[in-house]
C-alpha cells in the first residue's frame, strides 16, 4: 500500500524480517568457521567444494545441515567453500523458543544466516589433537596385533567448557572414520549423550556422529535413517558429582566400569578401539574432593580392580597447567591394571593439550536450553516442529533435512499410589534446604527388604546397534534373569534415598521420573545401581484424585518397577506438553 502524498511503499512484515542473503565461506587448509546459532533461529550450512568436518564428523558435500542452538566449528584440514543460509525460526508450542526467547526473530543475530556470532579462526588446536588420534591408533594396532591387549582406556579431564566434550566428539569421529567401535562414557550430568542430562552412559559408537545433533539421539521409538545407538544408561538426579559427598556418583561409576570391561572382554572390536571417557568440568578444579573422584574413575574402570590398581591408560587434561601436573605426579608411569599389564607392562601417560581459542562459555540461560532441548528430543525426536505435536496436532513440520526423527510419545494417566517413587534428598552442593538427615535413610525399613525378583538386565554386552527401531521391548519386565540375594547392606544407611510416601504435590508437575529395572522394594542401592529402561515425563498432576498424566515415549502399561524422581535434577522442565 502506498502512503499518500510520499509516495512511499510500507514495508511488509516479510521484509522487516527478511532473511540475510546466502553467504559463502571460503576456508583456507587448516583453519575453521565458528559459530554461534541461538535456539529459536536456524541455519542451514552445504559443504560447496573441498573437504570439512564438525567436530570431527566428515560433512557431506552438497548436503544441507540446519543447526539450532549451536555454538560449534567446521573445519577443513584442505581448504574449503561453505554457504551458509538463514533457517526458518523454529515454533515451539508455547510461542517461546527453549530458554523463553521468541521463536520469532529474536534471537537471530547480524552474522551469515542470523548467526548471533560467526568468524573464520585460522589458529586451532586441531594438528595436536590429530596427533593424540594417531597415537590411540598406534595403541589399538598394537592391542589387535598382541592378542589379549587393551586398546587405549582414554580419560579427559579439564575445567568447564574447555573443549572436553569436543575432543570426546573429535576421537570418537576419527575412531569410526577408520572403522573403529570405541565404547563412548558420559560421566558429565549436566549434559546427556545420547539420553537426558543426569545420566551417565556407555554408548558403543559403531556408526558416525550425528554432525547436527551433536552426539545425536537415541530413538525409543519411531524409523531412523541412521543407525541408531543405544546407551547403557544409569540415572544421576545429582548436577554435580560431588553432591551426596560422592556416595552415589562412586557406585555408578563403578556398575559403567563393570559392564565395560564386561564388554571389552567379549567384544574384540570393542577391546580394540577401547574407552574414551567424558568428565564433568567441576572435576577439572583439583580440590581434594574432585582428585578423590577422579582417582575412583581411574581405578574402577576395570571390572574388578584388584587394590591401587589402575585401569585408564591415557589421561588428557585439557587448559589447565594446574591439574596437569597434579596429573602427572599422582599418575604418570604408574602401571595400569588392564587385563594386558601384566604381560607387557602398560603404564599410565599424562598429556597436557591445549585449549581451542573457539571453546564458548554457555551461560546458565543457554544450558537450560540445550537440556530442556534433550529432554525435548527424547520424546519428541529431532526435528523440533515435532514438539508441536501434542499440544497443535495439526501443525507441519519445517524439517528440511532428512535425518529428522519424529517421535510419537503416549500420555497416560497413573494411580500415585499404585507407584514406588524414590528421590534422592541430599542437598546440592550449592544449596542451602538441607533434607539429609542420614539416620532417617535405610536402616531398619522392612519395605526395602529384598524382594527376591530380577535385578537389573541391561548391560551394555547385550547393547544392540538398530537400524530401524530400538524395540519397545525395553519396557517389557520378562527380560529380567538374575535374582537378588542380599538384604539391604550397610551402604543404604548412607545412601540419601529415600522411598516417596507422601501425598503428592504439585512439585511433580513437568519432571523426569526415571524407570529402573528392579522391582518396587528392592534394596536401595540395588535402585541406585539400576541402569533404566527409559523416562517419563509428568505433564499434569491431580492432587486430589492422586493421579499423575505422564508423557512416555512408547505406550504399554507402566512397569511395576522402581520409580526415581528426578526432582532436583533435570528439575522442571516447562512446556513439554501443551
Ligand atoms: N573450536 C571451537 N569453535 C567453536 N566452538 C567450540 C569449539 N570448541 C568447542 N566449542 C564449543 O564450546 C562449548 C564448550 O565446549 P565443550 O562442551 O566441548 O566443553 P566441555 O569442557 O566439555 O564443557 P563442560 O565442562 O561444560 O562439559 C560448546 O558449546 C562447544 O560446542
Amino acid at each position: 500500500m502506498s502512503l499518500p502524498g510520499l509516495e512511499l511503499a510500507e514495508a511488509s512484515v516479510e521484509s522487516q524480517y527478511a532473511p540475510p542473503p546466502p553467504t559463502q565461506i571460503n576456508l583456507r587448509a587448516g583453519s575453521e568457521w565458528r559459530f554461534e546459532i541461538a535456539f529459536g533461529s536456524t541455519i542451514q550450512v552445504k559443504l560447496l567444494t573441498g573437504t570439512a568436518e564438525l567436530f570431527g564428523t566428515e560433512l557431506a558435500q552438497l548436503q544441507t545441515y540446519t543447526f539450532s542452538g549451536t555454538k560449534a566449528a567446521i573445519y577443513t584440514w584442505h581448504g574449503c567453500a561453505l554457504e551458509v543460509n538463514a533457517g526458518e525460526g523454529v515454533a515451539l508450542p508455547n510461542g517461546f523458543a527453549p530458554g523463553g526467547m521468541s521463536s520469532e526473530g529474536t534471537s537471530r543475530g547480524y552474522g551469515a544466516g542470523g548467526c548471533q556470532s560467526e568468524y573464520v579462526a585460522e589458529e586451532t588446536p586441531m594438528v595436536e589433537y590429530a596427533n593424540v588420534h594417531f597415537a590411540l591408533e598406534t595403541m589399538r594396532q598394537e592391542a589387535q596385533t598382541e592378542g589379549g591387549k587393551d586398546g587405549p582406556r582414554v580419560l579427559i579431564l579439564g575445567p568447564e567448557n574447555a573443549g572436553k566434550t569436543s575432543l570426546a566428539k573429535i576421537l570418537t569421529g576419527y575412531a569410526t572414520k577408520v572403522d573403529r567401535q570405541p565404547i563412548v562414557v558420559n560421566l558429565n550430568p549436566t549434559e546427556g549423550m545420547l539420553s537426558v542430562p543426569g545420566t551417565l552412559t556407555a554408548t558403543a559408537f559403531r556408526s558416525m556422529i550425528d554432525v547436527e545433533e551433536g552426539w545425536g539421539s537415541s530413538p525409543m521409538s519411531g524409523p531412523s535413517p541412521v543407525p541408531v545407538k543405544l546407551p547403557l544408561v544409569y540415572f544421576y538426579p545429582m548436577k554435580s558429582p560431588l553432591d551426596a559427598d560422592g556416595n552415589v556418583f562412586k557406585p555408578i561409576v563403578s556398575k559403567l566400569a563393570v559392564s565395560v570391561t564386561a564388554r571389552m572382554a567379549e567384544d574384540d572390536d570393542a577391546r580394540e578401539a577401547g574407552v574414551i571417557i567424558d568428565t564433568p568440568g567441576i572435576l577439572g578444579q583439583g580440590t581434594p574432593k574432585a582428585l578423590e573422584i577422579i582417582h575412583h574413575i581411574v581405578t574402577e574402570f576395570s571390572g574388578m580392580p584388584p587394590v591401587n590398581t589402575r585401569m585408564v591408560s591415557t589421561i588428557l587434561v585439557l587448559g589447565s597447567e594446574r591439574l596437569y601436573s597434579t596429573m602427572v605426579k599422582n599418575y604418570e608411569q604408574k602401571p595400569t591394571s588392564s587385563a594386558s599389564a601384566a604381560h607387557s607392562d602398560e603404564r599410565i601417560t599424562v598429556v597436557k593439550l591445549s585449549k581451542s581459542g573457539g571453546c564458548v562459555d554457555r551461560d546458565e540461560a543457554f544450558m537450560k536450553s540445550v537440556n530442556e532441548s534433550q529432554i525435548r528430543s527424547y520424546f519428541f525426536g529431532n526435528a523440533m516442529a515435532s514438539a508441536t505435536s501434542v499440544a497443535l496436532p495439526s501443525s507441519s513440520s519445517s524439517s528440511s533435512s532428512s535425518s529428522k526423527i519424529t517421535l510419537s510419545p503416549h500420555t497416560q494417566q497413573l494411580d500415585f499410589d499404585s507407584l514406588a517413587l524414590y528421590n534422592y534428598t541430599a542437598p546440592s552442593l550449592n544449596e542451602d534446604e538441607d533434607e539429609y538427615d542420614p539416620s532417617t535413610f535405610g536402616a531398619g525399613d522392612s519395605s526395602y527388604l529384598p524382594g527376591g525378583a530380577g535385578t537389573e538386565s541391561a548391560d551394555l554386552s547385550s547393547q544392540t546397534e538398530n537400524t530401524t527401531q530400538a524395540s519397545s521391548a525395553s519396557y517389557d519386565p520378562s527380560s529380567f534373569t538374575s535374582s537378588l540375594t542380599t538384604s539391604s547392606s550397610a551402604a543404604d544407611t548412607l545412601l540419601p534415598l529415600k522411598k516417596y510416601t507422601s501425598p503428592p504435590t504439585l512439585a511433580f508437575a513437568n519432571t523426569l521420573v526415571a524407570i529402573t529395572y528392579v522391582p518396587t522394594n528392592a534394596p536401595l542401592e540395588y535402585i541406585r545401581d539400576s541402569s533404566i529402561m527409559g523416562f517419563v515425563y509428568v505433564a499434569d498432576v491431580d492432587v486430589e484424585k492422586k493421579k499423575l498424566r505422564v508423557l512416555a515415549p512408547v505406550g504399554g502399561r507402566m512397569p511395576a518397577r522402581a520409580l526415581v524422581w528426578g526432582r532436583k535434577w533435570p528439575g522442571e522442565v516447562v512446556g513439554l506438553v501443551g
